[in-house]
């Protein structure tokens, strides 16, 4: 259909639209809350919804009527559906008054065409869009045209290394395994070929539900939700480029503006995690979707209660484990299990069974044939993470024998770890994925920079005070434990440091919002445990603070994952106590790698001093606070369960308050409270100097600052300290260091030149004296 053809055919369907809608019939059903019929609402970019601010999805519902009703037990609100009934004759009777002799009603092949909006045509054909011009380093990947776009919109020019590797491989349908550094691209490498094929297909239809073509799984909640949002926030791309194209078309047609007909998203992408409502991940399975992301747990709770859902993973085309070495140490072994045995075709399963029995006789030639099966059609698999060892890739390798040798694997070949018994039941269909490894040596990406602190631990809390003063940013701060962060929230708030916790004690909805939290605001303190250790993606993390350090070389890489990604710079530092050393040296012997490799970082001892001042009193505070707390949750708890039990408490509160301090002395508590809290305002209040600044004449003093001040250099929470990134700091103790080396090693070759100058001389005499050349001898 030729485009004007087309747009005649479009506004004469909306004409005759307009005259239905006045014959339809109007059918109301009352529902409940949750069965409305909900629909997932994309969040375009321009609304300042892109982040999260604690939301899961956004759902908007249509054409519900609330009607009140004055019911014996009270008042009740009920929800009507109101659904369109088409009347057939009316329809057919106004399509023909409005013919008018125009062409004939349209062909189905045309109602198709009808139901793609204008708009898509645009999109598709734009002649002036020239991947190869634009998108030069992405052109020999042949993605589908939509994705460039996508891509060319996110300003991603290029591919990273782990994409450029991986997507021709899995485009060609090979199994993948893929090991990067952290921030790499890991989930576009897996994600785009995904998409590719999916755009590739036929726009799905509204009347049928989509199946499930991808599962995605992942280790923590946060990751899934990220991973699902990384994937939306392309096809939002998409979607967007659709909207412009829209309004172009719409102030190009000569009626007034037509309404834009909903299409159904082209491909659609969801997260089912823990912590979201049962009621709405029914909605989201029910709607269908062609990309599901997953923790492990989640998913197999509902498996178990979804047959419809148990059956579309049978039939997955694509299966992904994102972080699989995490998975495993998140304890998810026995649902991941469970999952992939569903992934499994029905034979494979059987093989598997077999293999832990391998002596049955005459079954490897049938365990042959099904192989084939399966490398035919199936699945595609994909794994991906930032450390996979060399001798778990290895093992990966030997998981089948070349043809002809009948064993796939023997008994003496035994999974060397969980995760290598895990591996060997994924569903690859390939005898030899392809294992693509990328991972620098020792883990360390190339843009970010180590340091480190040795102090006590009791120190801990003022060297770190000073840090995220000295180097203002955004900083992720990992404990190894909830109480760790409950301890220091408190304090953080009292020093006026912005400090949001994450662990995995806090309900979902809190987590998100500390995250957005910490994302926009500018000098920010994330305390985490190690659920943020993994696959996070925060823009623009300037520093990683082991306050207390990792377990093992692995979450040291991922924790340090954090910050410096996609090749932006980063800073990590360690804050080693006495008792530690010799854990750091052996995770990073680990990794093959040397404790002295880490420089220390410098700090200027004077500021430090000052610094302890505010933190004990900011802690003597806290502990007060926390009397008092204690106290009276103690109280409020005795009398409520007394209420409940029907205790009378009036003797033991008599009593009680003998032994508790008295009005007089709990308000002469809360005046010492006062008292402090002053006192620290008023600490936090003063200007932190350096050594040799005076404050009131800036250009005297040991240091003048004027001209720090003016060129606008100055740190300014520590006067007389210049703005420093984290690590030049260290550098210049490097070079320090260096000189004093150079300087000593000097000095030294001095004094052994001069020893030897003397010894020579003193040898020279000697001959001298004895073959009797001294003329005074
Ligand atoms: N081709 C590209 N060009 C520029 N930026 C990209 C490109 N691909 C991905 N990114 C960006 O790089 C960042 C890191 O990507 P991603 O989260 O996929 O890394 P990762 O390798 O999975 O990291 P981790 O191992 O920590 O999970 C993201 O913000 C993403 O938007």
């Amino acid at each position: 259909m030729s485009s004007s053809n087309l747009k005649k055919h479009l506004a004469r369907k909306r004409k005759i639209q307009s005259s239905q809608s006045q014959t339809r019939k109007r059918v109301k059903t009352t529902h409940t809350v949750q069965d409305l019929p909900w629909k997932a609402l994309v969040r375009p970019k321009i609304t300042g919804l892109s982040g999260d601010d604690g939301i899961l999805e956004l759902e908007e519902v249509e054409g519900v009527e609330v009607v009140y009703e004055e019911t014996e037990a009270g008042r009740v609100v009920k929800f009507n559906v109101v659904a369109e009934n088409e009347d057939d004759e009316d329809v057919e009777s106004v399509s023909e008054k409005l013919d008018d002799g125009e062409p004939q009603e349209p062909t189905k092949d045309q109602e198709a065409e009808a139901e793609e909006p204008e708009i898509e045509e645009i999109v598709e054909d734009t002649p002036h869009w020239d991947c190869e011009k634009l998108l030069p380093e992405w052109h020999p990947l042949s993605l589908h045209p939509k994705i460039n776009m996508a891509l060319h919109e996110k300003s991603f020019s290029s591919p990273t290394p782990i994409q450029k590797a991986a997507i021709p491989v899995a485009l060609r349908g090979k199994d993948v395994v893929g090991v990067a550094q952290t921030g790499s691209g890991k989930t576009l490498a897996y994600g785009l070929p995904i998409l590719n094929y999916l755009f590739s297909q036929p726009r799905p239809s509204v009347s049928h539900k989509r199946p499930l073509r991808a599962l995605v799984l992942a280790p923590t909640r946060e990751l899934a939700l990220q991973v699902s949002s990384h994937l939306n926030s392309l096809l939002t791309s998409i979607e967007f480029r659709k909207q412009e194209g829209a309004s172009e078309a719409d102030s190009r047609s000569s009626s007034s503006k037509p309404p834009v007909k909903k299409l159904p998203p082209y491909v659609s992408v969801a997260a089912i995690v823990g912590g979201m409502s049962s009621q709405k991940q029914r909605r989201i399975l029910d709607r269908g979707v062609d990309i599901l992301v997953a923790t492990p747990g989640r998913l197999w709770d509902i498996l178990g209660e979804d047959d419809e859902l148990a059956q579309e993973v049978k039939q997955l085309k694509y299966l992904v484990l994102d972080e699989a070495d995490r998975m495993i140490e998140a304890g998810h072994f026995a649902e991941l299990e469970n999952i992939l045995r569903l992934t499994l075709r029905e034979s494979k399963d059987e093989m598997i069974a077999d293999d832990t029995n391998p002596g049955v006789e005459g079954q490897d030639e049938e365990d042959e044939d099904t192989k084939e099966g399966i490398l035919e059609g199936g699945m595609q698999t994909f794994v991906f993470s930032a450390t996979l060892s060399k001798d778990l890739q290895r093992n990966l390798k030997k998981r089948y024998k070349p043809k002809g040798n009948k064993k796939h694997y023997k008994k003496d070949q035994a999974p060397a770890s969980t995760l290598d018994d895990l591996l060997l039941r994924l569903d690859f269909r390939d005898p030899d994925p392809e294992i693509i490894d990328l991972s620098p040596v020792g883990g360390v990406v190339s843009t970010l920079q180590e340091g480190k602190i040795e102090c006590l631990s009791a120190d801990k809390d003022v060297y770190l005070y000073y840090f995220l003063l000295r180097y203002p940013g955004k900083s992720l701060v990992f404990l190894s434990s909830i109480d760790g962060i409950r301890r220091l929230l408190p304090l953080m708030a009292l020093l006026n440091v912005n400090a949001f916790p994450l662990h995995s004690q806090l309900e979902q909805r809190q987590r998100l919002k500390n995250l957005d939290r910490f994302k926009n605001t500018k000098n920010s303190v994330l305390l985490a445990t190690d659920i943020a250790a993994r696959g996070l993606d925060i823009p623009a993390v300037d520093h990683v603070i082991h306050f207390q350090i990792p377990r093992t070389a692995d979450t040291y890489i991922h924790r340090n994952g954090r910050t410096a990604r996609a090749m932006q710079k980063g800073f990590s530092m360690l804050m080693v106590s006495p008792d530690e050393r010799r854990v750091v040296r052996a995770l990073l012997n680990n990794v093959g790698r040397n404790e002295s490799e880490i420089a220390e970082m410098s700090i200027e001892l004077s500021m430090l001093d000052k610094l302890k001042a505010r933190v004990q009193l900011a802690k003597k505070i806290e502990n007060a606070q926390h009397k008092v707390k204690k106290t009276n949750h103690e109280k409020n708890w005795l009398r409520e369960t007394a209420e409940v039990l029907g205790v009378d408490l009036s003797d033991m509160e008599q009593s009680d308050n003998e032994n508790h301090p008295s009005k007089k002395k709990r308000k002469a508590q809360e005046r010492d409270m006062a008292q402090m809290k002053d006192e620290l305002k008023h600490m936090l209040a003063q200007p932190l100097l350096a050594k040799g600044i005076s404050p009131k004449f800036i250009t005297s003093g040991s240091r003048s600052i004027a001209d720090d001040l003016l060129a606008g250099e100055v740190n300014e929470a520590m006067l007389g300290l210049k703005k420093a990134e984290a690590g030049s700091e260290m550098e210049v103790k490097k070079k320090k260091k260096q000189a004093q080396k150079t300087a000593q090693a000097k000095e030294r070759k001095g004094k052994a030149d001069k020893s030897k100058k003397v010894k020579e001389e003193e040898d020279k005499m000697d001959v001298d004296a004895l073959t009797g050349e001294d003329d005074e001898e």
